[in-house]
Order: C-alpha cells, then structure tokens, then sequence
C-alpha cells in the first residue's frame, strides 16, 4: 500500500515526500516517462556502464557505478509506490555524483558532462516547483562547472595518444543521446495517451462506455443538420430500480453495464447509443424510416429480453426495456423529437412495460387515471435547433 497516510511524518515533510494518491493526472505524465527512463537507466548501467569500467580498470568507478545502478533501482521502486519526490531526488542525486565522479576519474572531454544536460531535462519534466527547478539546475551546473576548472592537466595525461578517450567520449554520447530519445518519446506518447483519454471521459459514460448525454445529442444535432429523415429511440429499463434494491447497486450497475452491451451489439456501427440517464438510453439513427427504426427497437429489446444477465453466484437476472421511437419528419426540431419520443416511451411503460410504442394514440391507465394527452404534432420547444 501507498503509505500517504503516514503519521510519524511531520505534514509539510509528508507533502514533499508522498504526493497525494492517486496520482493526479498531471503527476502521471512524468510518472509514466520517468519510470520508462529507470529502465533505460538501468539497462544502460547493466550493458554499457558497468562493462565500460570494468574494462577501463577502475575499481573506484565501478563500485560507484553499481551504487548508481542500486539507486535507479530504489528510485524506482519509490516511483511505483508513489513516492514521486523522493524518487526523482534519488535518481538526481545518483546522477549527478556518478557524473562527478566519472569527471574526476576521467577528466573532461570524454562525455561524462553531457549527463548535465539529461540531469536538466529530468529535472524540468519532474513535478517540482519551478524555484526548486532552479535552484536544483544551478547548484548542478555550479558542481559540474568547479569540477570541470578543477580538474586542470590532470586529463591530459591520460587522454594522451590513446583511442580509448575518443571510445568513451563515443559511448557517452550515444548513452545520453538515447535517454534523450526516451524522455521525449515517452513524453510525447503521454501526452498523446492523457489527450485520448480526457477526450473520451468527455464524451463517453463512465459506468457503460457509451456516449454520455452530451455527446448523443451532440451527435442527433449533427444528423438534424442534415436533410435525411432520423429517428430516435428512448430506451427504459423496466423495473430496474427492484434490482437494486434486493441485490445491491453494484449489481445494479454491472447489469446496466450489461444491457448496454446488448444495445451495442444490437447496432451498425454508424448509429449512435448514449446514456441519456440514470437507467434510459437514446439511440439515433441516420437515414431511417419509422418502420425500420420500429424494427430495430424490435431487435433490441428482444436482444435484451433473450440475454438475461448473469450475475456472480449463478444468479441470473431477466430484464426487459420500455422504448418510444419518433423520427425527425414528426416534429419540427430536435427538442421537439426528443419530447416525442420520451412520450411515447412513457406511454410504453403506463400501458405495461416491455414493449415499443411509435403512434401516437390517448392511452388511459388501466386504473383509469392519468389519461396521456394526444401528441400535438409537430412538438416545439424553446432553445431548438430546427430540421433543416
Ligand atoms: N445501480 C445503478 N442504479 C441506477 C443508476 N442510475 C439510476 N439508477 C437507479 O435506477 C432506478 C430507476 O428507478 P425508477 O425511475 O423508479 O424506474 P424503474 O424501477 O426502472 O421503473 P420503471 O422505469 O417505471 O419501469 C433507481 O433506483 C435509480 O437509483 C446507476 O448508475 N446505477
């Protein structure tokens, strides 16, 4: 478990080291190119690193290279856990004493201060604030800087008359040019995934993965623009609310997660299913007769009525659907065929439920009360958008 709800840490220790759970969207991003970047780091470690100075033959470095494959590791465990801050600071610190140390082994002019700059890019892609960004980059800069001027003759020595030198300085700029490549790759590709994703939630129900509301009737607002006839279904589950209240709302919820199912695969890819409520769903269907839509309405619901949903522990729930079907040519705007057709849904369920109405005639209910009203067609409302 994520431990953010730690009590021996002091709170303003506590918001530095753990950010709050779950990651809020904006953390994700650099979450998902940093924890892709651990694992470049440590195959870099593991195949390049290590080898490389084991075969130059220091002894200091390599040890101090495995203490910096150790802190990829942990940092990105931390990572995993949560822990953002804490991990990023980790693996800044393992860099940045790794580049220190290489340059003080190795002089400059090999590469290894080019690890300044992947250091920088870590560092302004993490979820610091933008006076720590700084602060962090000069104190970074200012080390390589002295270690650079300190080092002095002490390279020239050692580069003198070897290929070794121009080996390592290729190794160095290949090693940096490839986390480069990652971390832009990667932040692209987040990007990109965040953008899809915000999209979606924006369009699309969360519970059963059709349209939501909005985008349904974004989409019969976009058809009423055209010149075809379209119809609208309004789709009521019958009884629904006795589902949740003897077996629980999350039964309650997967068997709406079923019934939408049944819808969907009850329709051509071109049409258009939404949620348009808590248990009603509307359909609109381009370039459609109402005959046709009738027959639709048809193939839903009996897709509904055969396909009971089969809860866990072998329960298996029988459901059916109210549904009032109107087609543009019958009212005047869009409000109008959404009135319509909610109309002839609620005529649907007072004359018994599982059944699809599309005329309009007075219907009484059978204690006699409530007479519905005949439909004065065509049905106007304010705010419309009117049929071409
Ligand atoms: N589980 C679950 N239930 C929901 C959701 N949205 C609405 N409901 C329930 O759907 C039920 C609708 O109840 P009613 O409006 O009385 O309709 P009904 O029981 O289906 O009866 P009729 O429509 O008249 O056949 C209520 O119990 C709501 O709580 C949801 O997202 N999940």
């Amino acid at each position: 478990m994520v431990a953010c709800n730690s009590r021996k840490i002091p709170d303003k220790w506590r918001s530095f080291m753990f950010p709050a759970c779950p990651l809020p969207p904006e953390q994700q991003r650099y979450f998902h190119t940093l924890s892709r970047l651990y694992v470049i780091a440590t195959v870099t470690y593991v195949l390049a690193l290590l080898p490389m100075f084991w075969l130059l033959g220091n002894v200091h470095l390599l040890a101090i290279t495995l203490i910096g494959l150790g802190s990829v590791l942990m940092a990105r465990e931390l990572h995993r856990r949560g822990y953002m801050t804490a991990g990023v600071s980790l693996v800044l610190a393992g860099m940045t004493w790794h580049m220190l140390e290489s340059l003080d082994a190795y002089g400059a002019g090999v590469g290894f201060e080019l690890y300044f700059s992947v250091i920088l890019l870590i560092i302004y892609i993490s979820a610091m604030s933008p006076v720590a960004k700084l602060g962090i980059s000069l104190s970074i800069l200012t080390l390589t800087a002295l270690q650079v001027i300190e080092l002095g003759d002490r390279t020239n020595d050692w580069h003198h008359g070897s290929l070794v030198p121009d080996l390592v300085l290729m190794a160095n700029l290949l090693l940096v040019s490839v986390l480069f490549a990652v971390i832009l790759t990667g932040l692209e590709g987040v990007t990109e995934r965040l953008e899809r994703s915000y999209r979606r939630e924006a369009t699309h129900d969360a519970l059963t993965g059709v349209y939501n509301r909005r985008a349904v009737l974004k989409a019969a607002e976009q058809m009423a623009q055209g010149d075809r006839t379209f119809a609208m279904l309004m789709i009521d589950i019958d009884y629904f609310k006795r589902i949740n209240d003897e077996y629980g709302h999350d039964v309650g919820d997967r068997a709406l997660c079923h019934l939408s199912e049944c819808l969907r695969l009850g329709l051509r890819e071109e049409d258009v299913l939404g949620r348009y409520g808590g248990e009603e769903f509307m359909v609109v269907l381009n370039s459609m007769t109402l005959n046709d839509a009738v027959g639709v309405a048809e193939r839903l619901a009996a897709l509904v009525r055969e396909n009971p949903y089969a809860a866990a522990n072998g329960l298996t729930l029988s459901m059916s659907v109210s549904v009032g079907v109107a087609v543009s040519s019958q009212a005047e705007d869009l409000n109008g065929l959404i009135v319509l057709a909610d109309q002839r849904l609620y005529r649907a369920k007072r004359t018994g439920r599982d059944r699809i109405v599309a005329k309009d005639r007075p219907v009484v209910s059978p204690n006699k009360e409530d007479p519905l009203p005949e439909n004065p067609l065509p049905v106007r409302m304010q705010g419309v958008s009117r049929f071409g």
